[in-house]
């Protein structure tokens, strides 16, 4: 591990204008590792910006700084050059108003569903009887009842995603970082997944950043798609996705638009591009 080099000539402060209607402004970003064995430009001129309410995914060939551009998002990872704002305010270090759901669910192993999603609260000094209002809505939300007791353990794959995805939103986060949180599950497990993240983002309207491999998985939630190029990552194409919000499976799937949108993303990944 080693930090990225930062430029401190690097511009700060706010930004007027069209920063303000962003949730996430991504401008000209260029992200730069150097360890003793080796130098690494991980992204280079990467600027967007994803409108409140957006939910963007993002694709790429393996190792093209998607994590990265996550980090940088969430403040744990400072550019080298250019900024990141959030809501218009430049992101200078670790943000607490975010929703971040990684690959694993990383749920301690002596504390139930309940109390895994309540350690959010706790970090955060959430008022008692708000947070357990909160947790019992989000567990209705995600299809948990009956299994707020269970230890990480008793449950499967799929719900501890869930668990981990109720954590993330227990303080309604205006902005969701979610990298491949869908990697490691069953076809069919990350199906029914899909949908029920659709069905939440439209009731919570978070704004959505989603690095996936899988491009149906990323044409079927997103309103647009981020294609990245090789390292150091680019952004090769944004492209819309024009589909209702709301979005049955089998429908989506086999809509005109969807093979459409899903055809360009893998003419630009080419075929040996690391997606499903
Ligand atoms: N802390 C670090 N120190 C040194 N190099 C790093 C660090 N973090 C990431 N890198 C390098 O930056 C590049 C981009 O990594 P990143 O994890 O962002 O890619 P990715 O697109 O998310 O990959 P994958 O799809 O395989 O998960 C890689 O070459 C990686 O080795």
């Amino acid at each position: 591990m080693s930090k990225p080099e930062t430029d401190s000539t690097t511009a700060s402060g706010r930004d007027p204008g069209p920063a303000e209607q962003a949730a996430v402004r991504i401008d000209e970003v260029a992200v730069r590792f150097r360890t003793r064995k080796r130098d690494v430009t991980a992204l280079r001129e990467v600027s967007l910006d994803v409108p409140m309410g957006e939910f963007v995914a993002i694709v790429g060939p393996s190792g093209c700084g998607k994590s990265t551009l996550l980090k940088m998002v969430a403040g744990l990872l400072k550019p080298t050059t250019g900024t990141v704002r959030l809501n218009g305010e430049k992101v200078a270090g670790p943000r607490h108003d975010i929703g971040y759901v990684f690959q694993r669910a990383a749920l301690l192993e002596w504390r139930s569903a309940r109390r895994n999603i309540l350690l959010q609260a706790e970090m955060r000094r959430m008022p008692g009887e708000q947070a357990r209002r909160r947790t019992a809505e989000l567990i209705e939300m995600t299809g948990l009842s009956g299994f707020e007791d269970a230890l990480p353990h008793e449950l499967s794959g799929g719900m501890q995603q869930r668990v981990a995805l109720c954590r993330a939103l227990l303080h309604e986060p205006p902005v969701l970082l979610m990298d491949e949180p869908f990697g490691a599950l069953d076809a069919l497990t990350r199906e029914q997944l899909n949908i029920e993240m659709n069905r939440i983002w439209r009731t919570t309207r978070t704004t959505v950043l989603l690095v996936t491999h899988s491009i149906p998985e990323a044409v079927f939630l997103a309103n647009r798609v981020v294609v990245m190029s090789d390292r150091p990552g680019t952004i090769r194409e944004i492209i819309d996705v024009d589909l209702p919000a709301e979005r049955e499976y089998a429908a989506t799937l086999a809509m005109p638009e969807f093979a459409s949108v899903a055809g360009r993303i893998r003419e630009l990944l080419g075929a040996g591009a690391a997606v499903e």
